[in-house]
């Protein structure tokens, strides 16, 4: 070992997400995930990211990668997978100090996603499956569409990022099944029901 990477190993930024606790949030286009992390992160004090918001902001900056996304994404594509695991990334060492944990909204969004995941940065304990019908989704995601001013929430990309998340996605919950850490949330439910089963799940874990 060189006398630098002896000096330097102490301080490298990825120590600090190390032993954090992750829990894995998925489900469908529409199905709640952004509603329930918010208030996940306000009783237990847990950091939100959701891929899809990093995305957009970087969207919203303008820069030259935002604008590649940016056409990726309204055609309801998958972004590249070192880009988002990269947002990520980032955004959880910049939090590590502050958070009891991480609910990762929106990603894995491929079994692959996953995997590499975990290389990069470590493993789940909680799989919340936050789970609707795609009348329901699809009925929120319309209704969303109203005021949400994102460019996916039309008829047509709605369709689309459906597909993909029954093709892609639910690969993903019979993986984590295989290890026991997989929740079921019945999403059908008033808000503040679906929100009792998600309390349940997490104070399961401690
Ligand atoms: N349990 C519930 N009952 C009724 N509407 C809900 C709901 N959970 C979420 N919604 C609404 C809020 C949003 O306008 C829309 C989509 O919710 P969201 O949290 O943004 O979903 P997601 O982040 O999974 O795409 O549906
Ligand atoms: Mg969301």
């Amino acid at each position: 070992m060189t006398l630098c990477c002896a000096r330097f190993r102490r301080t490298h930024p990825e120590d600090k997400i190390k032993n954090a606790k992750i829990i894995f949030v998925v489900g469908g286009p529409g199905s709640g995930k952004g509603t329930q992390c918010e208030k996940v992160v306000e009783k237990y004090g847990y950091t939100h990211l959701s891929s899809g918001d990093l995305l957009r902001a970087e969207v919203a900056s303008g820069s030259e990668r935002g604008k590649q996304l940016q056409a990726i994404m309204q055609k309801g594509e998958l972004v590249p997978l070192d880009t988002v695991l990269d947002m990520i990334k980032d955004a959880m060492i910049a939090k590590a100090d502050v958070s009891k944990g991480f609910l990762i909204d929106g990603y894995p969004r491929e079994v692959q996603q996953g995997e590499e995941f975990e290389k990069k940065i470590g493993a789940p304990s909680l799989l919340l499956y936050i789970n609707a019908k795609p009348e329901t989704m699809v009925k929120r995601l319309m209704k969303r569409g109203e005021t949400s001013g994102r460019a996916d929430d039309n008829e047509e990309t709605i369709k689309k990022r459906l597909d993909l998340y029954y093709k892609a996605t639910e690969p993903v919950i019979a993986f984590y099944e295989s290890r026991g850490i997989v929740r079921k949330i019945d999403s059908e439910l008033a808000v503040d029901d679906v929100f009792k089963q998600v309390c349940q799940a997490i104070d399961n874990l401690k």
